[in-house]
């Protein structure tokens, strides 16, 4: 992982260690504590926005190994200061006046003692580290260490208003300098303001994932179809599927949950999506009434997100085995039971945001030799985030017999 070279003042290492106490003690989400900060700190340069976030994003993604190398469980600001001074050590970082009391030479020899334990290099709970083994074998250290690295900042260009290069040129005058790695994608290389841009409020992009750009094209959807995305969100898939079917045919975006739906509404205005209805899930009746009625159906059901670690580091520190078993058996019942919505013709696909095979195909393995059901594969891609260098998911596509 990179550090900027920002000598770092008592102000940002203040608001760092209290964003990161947020995040850890106070259960608040890490982009909403991060972005408190800097509203707090307006006068600080983008370098120093980003410094300070990508410093707090490490104490949460580090914390089991900060504390061991630190020698301490943070109870107060001043051992907050002790584990971020830790962690800028361990990066070669220069330091300022408030570390003193550290010294490189304790801090490497503290790493060098904890560096074989891979759950506490690492930093991540027993449980998880023992499942992921479990579930992965070899293949799980790499994709551990590749989950803690800092995630790429990327676009999905907005083809029903502009094309990559045009949004790449309109970025380059607010100095967003992006880098097109396909024909509708952007890696933002120089960050800015991107929410302050014409180029947001005009709706030309999204931000999303590389991997998760992939689940759309993977419905394999055509314009004038009618189309679910039976577990919509805030619409990230919806609009890119309303986008490939060039804002022709049919979206019907469900969710159990209303204030997504409500700001998919918003996001499909600014995008100048049309298509888009949305229904929020209110009982079992809201299925039926749309059995077999469905070209394509999208689900991308509620997973562990294990596979965007990098984007929610904390998410490590929030999910429980019960949690996980939890989540395990509603993606079953959704499978089974949401399945349903779509035509004998039609094709459905199954996607997550995790690298577990127990959200993944093990699900599919199950549901397709399960009593009633007369799907199979049609086609399924795994993203491991080591290979690419983005987030990890999951989506298979499935045709009936
Ligand atoms: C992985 S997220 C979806 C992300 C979204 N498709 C996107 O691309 O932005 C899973 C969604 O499933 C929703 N959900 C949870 N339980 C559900 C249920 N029983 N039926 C439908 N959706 C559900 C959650 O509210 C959440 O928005």
């Amino acid at each position: 992982m990179k550090t900027n070279r920002i000598n770092v003042t008592s102000e940002q290492v203040s608001a760092i260690c209290t964003a990161a106490a947020q995040v850890l003690q106070d259960n608040r989400f890490a982009d909403h504590a991060i972005e408190r900060q800097l509203k707090a700190h307006p006068h600080w340069s983008i370098e120093e926005q980003g410094f300070v976030a990508e410093q707090v994003y490490a104490l949460v993604r580090y914390y089991r190994m900060l504390c061991a190398v630190a020698g301490k469980t943070p109870a107060s600001m001043l051992d907050w200061e002790d584990l971020l001074g830790a962690w800028l050590m361990l990066k070669n970082h220069p330091l300022g006046a408030q570390f003193k009391f550290l010294t490189r030479n304790e801090i490497n020899n503290a790493y060098h003692t904890i560096y074989k334990v891979r759950a506490v290099r690492e930093s991540i709970p027993d449980w998880l580290d023992e499942l992921g083994f479990q579930e992965l074998g070899e293949q799980w250290e790499p994709t551990l260490k590749a989950l803690n690295e800092s995630p790429s900042l990327v676009l999905r260009v907005n083809r029903l208003k502009t094309d990559v290069a045009t949004l790449q040129q309109q970025l380059q005058q607010t100095d967003i300098i992006g880098k097109a790695i396909a024909e509708d994608t952007l890696v933002i290389e120089q960050r800015g303001k991107l929410y302050h841009t014409a180029a947001f409020r005009h709706g030309w992009f999204e931000v999303q994932d590389y991997s998760s750009q992939q689940v759309a094209p993977f419905l394999e959807v055509e314009p004038g179809m009618r189309v679910i995305d039976a577990c919509a969100g805030n619409g990230g898939k919806a609009l890119h599927l309303a986008s490939l079917m060039q804002n022709k045919g049919r979206i019907i975006a469900l969710d159990t949950d209303d204030k997504k739906l409500e700001q998919l509404r918003v996001r499909a205005r600014r995008a100048g999506v049309s298509i888009i209805e949305t229904r929020l899930i209110e009982s079992t009746k809201t299925i039926k009434r749309l059995a077999q009625s469905a070209d394509r159906l999208l689900l991308d059901v509620p997973c562990s997100g294990l596979g965007v670690l990098r984007r929610n580091p904390d998410t490590r520190w929030r999910l429980s085995p019960e949690h996980l078993q939890e989540l395990i058996a509603l993606q079953k019942q959704l499978l089974s039971s949401y399945a349903k919505m779509c035509r004998p013709d039609g094709k459905m696909v199954y996607a997550t945001c995790s690298i577990l095979p127990s959200e993944n195909q093990l699900q599919i393995d199950a549901y397709i030799n399960g009593v009633g059901s007369n799907y199979k594969v049609e086609a399924s891609k795994h993203i491991f985030p080591q290979e690419a260098g983005f987030d990890g998911f999951y989506m298979a596509r499935l045709i009936q017999h």
